[in-house]
């Protein structure tokens, strides 16, 4: 073992079932790795169906006594949760740039946020109202909001601390039990993430953990088993999709934060030195490897050049390297297997006559390692516009007018997150309501936080995340109608 914690009891590496540490019933393990440096971290319980069928058992029989006490009880219990996520900030950072490969500074600030949710939740668990229906006739009709049930998550290995919290914290706090999946690449994040839980007091049986690397495996038993009545997913669409096939059988509810390709649309009458940072953020945020990360940069005729001399220049300072070390600005991406995908997106686009301003080449720092890249002179047809890249490539494309920048940001089929930059007020309120996105930013790219509902529409996906309206996807509406008052 190579990661070295304040408190080695948080490296854990078993599955986490109603209240116990367990390896996999046939003894099987998974490696997991560092992307930086190809070093072995851990060896991690593999589990499959059975034990998966297990945990959703487990979750039921624990929710009977937890959806019962008052909200105040459960808040409680998650503000503890909360707390012990902040005073281990370091070990979790530590871990996470271990097995994810983002800088220290971005794993801490993930921490922070991660927690951030939890917190929200424990308050808004309390806020949960119904309604009284004054109905025309001697009936009084009330709704009540009760919790859905067992919740299956399975989450991706970009955020493996927050994108666990942002379902577990809503979850939770309206009385749901648990289960959840984390990708095969960041298992640990996930594991001291519910031993804090349990830490916290939280009963046996409410937040189960099943890593394993049989996915179909474990996803089809959540999808599958009557007991579970939510499943909630981000990943990638073609994933999204085939679990949501799967969810029709038992009619689940279902929430999906999904692919993305986001446009951040600058203006010709942008203030270009605010445009230029805020698409470095959204572009190379956690090297590129986030949902709502600038997929195609679209810049108006007039401020096209000196804003591709402007990023350029800003890119060529970025230090790629491993996380853990001093000056680092950006990480590695997740796999081998990513950089190489990422590579074929830019080498096709090279192909079809794009020009590379900047990198456009596997980093020399290791297997996993992508050069910040910039290109120019791309087009509509070329993968980097059509496909999620996933990676620090942006794709700088030019555009005429106002019309021409929103049927390009709306030619795909996905919707999560766009951005645009103006100083024009009234062209603001026009280009937010004409694209087809989920969210939009506005002279701003860091949209995320925990009081604004994360989401998107297309095929990026279904359901919000965060806010007071996240609660709602752990929630059932049940109307109680009260008959013949003059009795
Ligand atoms: N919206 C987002 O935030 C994310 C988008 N993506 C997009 O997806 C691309 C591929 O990344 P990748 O990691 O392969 O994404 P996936 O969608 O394959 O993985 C996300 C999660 O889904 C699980 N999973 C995969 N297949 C199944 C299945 N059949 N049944 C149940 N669960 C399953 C994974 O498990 P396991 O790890 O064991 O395979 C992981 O926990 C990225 O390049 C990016 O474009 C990826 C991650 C996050
Ligand atoms: O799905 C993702 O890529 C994580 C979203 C990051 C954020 O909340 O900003």
């Amino acid at each position: 073992m190579t990661i070295q914690l304040k408190d080695a009891s948080l490296l854990k590496t078993q599955a986490f079932i109603d209240g116990a540490w367990v390896d996999g019933d046939q003894g099987e393990t998974f490696a997991v790795t560092d992307p930086a440096t190809g070093q072995h971290l851990a060896d991690v319980a593999s589990v499959g169906a059975t034990e998966t069928r297990r945990a959703i058992d487990a979750a039921a029989r624990a929710m009977i006594e937890w959806k019962a006490l008052p909200a105040k009880s459960r808040s409680d219990v998650l503000e503890k949760w909360h707390q012990l996520i902040l005073d281990n900030t370091e070990d979790l950072a530590i871990i996470m740039t271990a097995e994810q490969g983002k800088t220290l500074a971005e794993s801490r600030g993930e921490v922070a946020y991660g927690a951030s949710f939890v917190k929200w939740f424990a308050e808004e668990g309390k806020r949960v109202y119904g309604d009284i229906i004054p109905t025309p006739s001697d009936r009084r009709g009330v709704v009540v909001k009760q919790p859905v049930g067992v919740v299956a998550a399975i989450t991706p290995w970009n955020f493996p601390n927050a994108m666990i919290t942002r379902k577990a914290g809503p979850a939770l706090a309206v009385g749901c039990a648990i289960v959840l999946k984390p990708a095969a690449e960041t298992p640990l994040s996930a594991l001291a993430l519910v031993e804090l839980a349990n830490r916290a007091g939280l009963p046996a049986g409410l937040f189960n953990v099943v890593p394993g690397i049989d996915a179909p495996a474990i996803g089809g038993e959540m999808t599958s088993n009557p007991t579970v009545k939510k499943v909630t997913f981000t990943g990638s669409t073609p994933v999204g999709k085939l679990l949501m096939k799967q969810c029709a059988d038992t009619v689940k509810r279902t929430s999906m934060e999904l692919g993305g390709n986001a446009p951040v649309i600058i203006f010709d009458d942008a203030d270009l030195d605010i445009a230029v940072a805020g698409a470095l953020t959204a572009k190379y945020r956690n090297s590129g490897q986030t949902c709502i990360c600038a997929n195609r940069l679209l810049v108006q005729e007039g401020i096209y050049d000196a804003f591709v001399e402007k990023f350029s220049a800003a890119v060529s300072e970025f230090r790629i390297g491993n996380g853990f070390e001093a000056g680092t600005t950006h990480g590695p991406v997740i796999t081998e297997k990513a950089a190489k995908e990422i590579h074929s997106k830019v080498q096709n686009a090279v192909e079809e006559g794009a020009i590379v301003v900047i990198g456009g080449q596997p980093g020399e720092q290791g297997a996993c390692f992508y050069q910040p890249t910039v290109l120019t002179n791309v087009t509509d047809d070329m993968r980097v516009f059509r496909e999620e890249i996933f990676g620090p490539v942006a794709p700088v494309f030019k555009f005429s007018t106002e019309a021409d920048a929103i049927r390009m940001a709306n030619d795909t089929e996905f919707g999560l997150a766009a951005y645009l930059y103006t100083e024009s007020m009234g062209r603001s309120w026009r280009v937010s309501e004409a694209v087809e996105y989920g969210m939009v930013g506005v002279n701003e790219t860091a949209i995320s936080s925990e009081v604004i509902p994360f989401g998107g529409v297309k095929e990026s996906g279904q359901g919000r995340e965060g806010s007071k309206y996240g609660l709602d996807d752990y929630l059932e509406t049940k109307y109680i109608c009260f008959g013949a008052l003059q009795r």
